[in-house]
């Protein structure tokens, strides 16, 4: 009986210390106010080593407050984080030697020359990774002798992200990275971002590109005010809420969104600036769709089909309108 205990303890010990070493963050619970303002409001996720995990949210979600936390920049009113099973507060020396974080632009000195950033930073750590190397994948080679006050704010960005990632982290943690970027730079940035993920590291990052989200992230967190609202595999989410592909039909006296979510295989009805946003899933949904409009006097001129995306699923979650912000 003791051995059947002790074995059976042991394997769920076994069990936790195998998923807690396939974690690359923890946090649960998060709690963050700025006086009465509520700004993270119970957040719980995890981050599986080697994934890139993706937090979205619109302006003034709490994304931003929710990294701070992260790095240990900011103390939680409640709630714990762990990165690389470390309490980023009270790790901080060790967490900086693993985990490269994206600074704020106005952390640097603006007098300081490109190559002397990258000489410094690169004095902190034992190992640094080349930053030859990371700032000609960044697209900033030529510019070593210019002072940093003088680059551009998409060169000032490309070069915090070298920074975040000269001391060859196991752990990146990104805010906003690509955001105001060129396309082709975006384009390098996420090449450099998919091929350290196939090296093994973990990349935590917002952004406010959906399009991106859908396309390099594994796991998607979606917050809004605050709170979790929709979590998990990109794919999975828009197949979740049944959102394989969305039909656009001008508005037309004999419809309403009440009679259009009768029609088969439909998830989601919106109505936008004079037109309805259907969405739905299954293999015949566009032909039954089309025909079923087709009987209640819609013309073919009137419709448009594409796939849906993770942008549709993101402005029916979190609305089209501006929020008040407090
Ligand atoms: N230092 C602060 N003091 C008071 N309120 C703050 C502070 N920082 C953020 N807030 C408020 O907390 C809320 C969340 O802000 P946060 O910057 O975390 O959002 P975000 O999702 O990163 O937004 P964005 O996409 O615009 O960067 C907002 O309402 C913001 O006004």
């Amino acid at each position: 009986m003791q051995s059947v205990n002790t074995s059976a303890s042991s394997s769920e010990e076994n069990r936790e210390h195998t998923e807690w070493q396939e974690l690359a963050v923890e946090v649960q619970h998060l709690h963050k106010a700025y006086e009465d303002h509520v700004a993270v409001d119970d957040i719980s996720f995890t981050v599986k080593k080697g994934e890139i995990f993706v937090l979205v949210g619109p302006n003034g979600a709490g994304k931003t407050t929710a990294v701070e936390c992260m790095e240990g920049l900011r103390k939680p009113d409640r709630g714990s984080v762990r990165l690389l099973g470390m309490d980023p507060r009270n790790n901080r020396e060790k967490i900086f030697q693993h985990v490269g974080v994206q600074l704020q632009e106005n952390n640097l000195h603006p007098r300081q020359k490109v190559y002397e950033t990258l000489e410094v930073f690169s004095s902190f750590y034992s190992d640094p990774a080349p930053y030859s190397q990371l700032i000609e994948r960044c697209g900033l080679e030529g510019k070593e002798n210019d002072f940093y006050g003088k680059l551009s704010g998409g060169q000032k960005r490309r070069l915090l992200m070298v920074l975040a990632l000269l001391g060859r982290p196991k752990l990146v943690i990104l805010d906003e990275p690509t955001s105001g970027l060129d396309p082709q730079a975006r384009y390098n940035i996420w090449k450099l971002l998919e091929e350290l993920k196939r090296q093994g590291t973990t990349i935590f990052l917002t952004t406010h590109y959906m399009n991106e989200a859908e396309e390099h992230g594994d796991t998607l967190c979606m917050i809004d005010e605050g709170r979790v609202i929709a979590m998990g595999e990109p794919k999975k989410l828009l197949a979740e809420h049944q959102m394989g592909s969305c039909i656009k039909i001008a508005e037309c006296p004999n419809l309403d969104e009440k009679k259009l979510k009768t029609f088969p295989q439909v998830g989601q009805v919106e109505k936008v600036d004079g037109h309805f946003l259907l969405y739905g899933s299954g293999k015949d949904f566009l032909p039954m769709i089309t025909s079923k409009l087709g009987k209640e006097g819609v013309t073919a001129d009137q419709i448009e089909a594409r796939k849906a995306n993770l942008e549709d699923l993101y402005l029916l979650m979190t609305g089209r309108a501006y929020r008040k912000e407090t």
